[in-house]
């Protein structure tokens, strides 16, 4: 990426409108150029017709419009789910996919190029983490989803690769431009962003009082197997992780979803479902119960349907909401991470 450029696709309108006005342009001209980029998502700067010449111009050398350029588009003959890869600007790439359902389009998102969290199931944290991505990065997953499919996105999830509150401050800003109502406005509340628990973050993030769903990937009932499982344990405590669940429902009134990979023989007994409900019992919440993408990097197998069946009822039976994720676009799988990996190493 030009560093030297203006990422104009990541300023708010009042800072778009504070740079014309900087050039001489009247206000308006911000709110047009805000329009041409987020709500009729254009590619390129002529494409913006009611901006004069010589703006275009000024805005072709001064800015960049960060536009992501669909490198592979696998589509499921199943039910429809597109994976994408995107080239970014500076040669990177990450995936993003798109889930049909029959109350709208979904689109996950990855939030870093890589991750440094190193979760032992997760194919995205192999090569480690190389850089988080720019706000206008993350929308143009969205957008560029959007006018490919020529339809409206409605739900927007932030699950691909990458840990989105390790890249805090531009989620933050990716966030207040999706649901800006000058732009594409997508309803905070048809947006999940899930963690794998970086405590002060969520914290944080609960005291700016969104109405985002947050998801929490737990992945196990107590300290020892979590930590075992996935590394950022080592820094916070597993109560204190949910504690800041907790917290999250009480700022925002939002239930928090807890995501629970189920991976066979390891955190999937009868004694681990018992012991989640005992963590979490009481909770406003939810479980959505993943069974385990096996990736070949590593020897992890899903459960039995039967196991997984009889651990989503001993959730129910202590009274606790629980689902098994559809697995979407199976016929075009590969765990998350493993797109961007294939790229990578070919
Ligand atoms: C890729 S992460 C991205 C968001 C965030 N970093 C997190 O961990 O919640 C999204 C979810 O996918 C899960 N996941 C990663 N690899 C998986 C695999 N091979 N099978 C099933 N779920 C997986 C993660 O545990 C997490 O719940
Ligand atoms: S599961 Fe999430 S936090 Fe863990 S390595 Fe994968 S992307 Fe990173």
């Amino acid at each position: 990426m030009d560093q030297q450029k203006i990422d104009l696709k990541s300023k708010n309108l009042e800072e778009l409108t504070s740079y014309l006005l900087e050039k001489g342009e009247k206000k308006f001209r911000a709110k047009q150029i805000y329009e041409w980029i987020h709500i009729k998502r254009v590619r390129d700067f002529d494409e913006m017709t009611n901006i004069s010449a010589a703006l275009r111009a000024t805005l072709k050398t001064e800015c960049t419009l960060t536009t992501l350029k669909p490198q592979t588009v696998q589509i499921s003959k199943l039910d429809g789910t597109r994976k994408y890869l995107f080239l970014l600007e500076d040669g990177n790439a990450v995936e993003s996919v798109l889930m049909r359902y029959h109350h709208g389009n979904s689109v996950c998102i990855s939030s870093q190029v890589g991750c440094r969290m190193g979760c032992k199931f997760c194919a995205s944290t192999l090569d480690g983490l190389l850089r988080g991505l720019t706000p206008a990065e993350m929308l143009d997953q969205i957008y560029a989803i959007g006018l490919d499919i020529g339809e409206r996105i409605s739900n927007v999830v932030v699950m691909g690769t990458g840990e989105p509150l390790d890249n805090y401050d531009n989620l933050l800003r990716f966030i207040a431009l999706l649901t800006d109502e000058n732009g594409l406005h997508i309803s905070q509340r048809n947006l999940t962003v899930s963690t794998c628990g970086l405590v002060p973050k969520m914290r944080t993030l609960a005291d700016e009082k969104l109405q985002i769903t947050l998801a929490l990937s737990l992945h196990a009932s107590n300290q020892e197997k979590r930590k075992a499982l996935m590394p950022v344990a080592n820094s916070y405590e597993i109560h204190e992780v949910v504690d800041a669940c907790k917290y999250y429902f009480a700022q925002t009134g939002r239930r928090v979803t807890f995501e629970y990979s189920l991976v066979g023989g390891v955190n999937d007994t009868q004694e681990d479902a018992k012991e989640l409900s005992e963590l979490i019992g009481g909770m406003n919440c939810h479980v959505n119960l993943i069974p385990v993408n096996p990736i070949k990097e590593r020897d992890f197998v899903q459960s039995d349907k039967s196991v997984i069946q009889a651990f989503q009822k001993k959730l129910e039976k202590a009274g606790i909401a629980a689902t098994v994720r559809r697995e979407m676009g199976r016929d075009i799988d590969g765990a998350c991470g493993q797109l961007r990996r294939k790229h990578l190493h070919t």
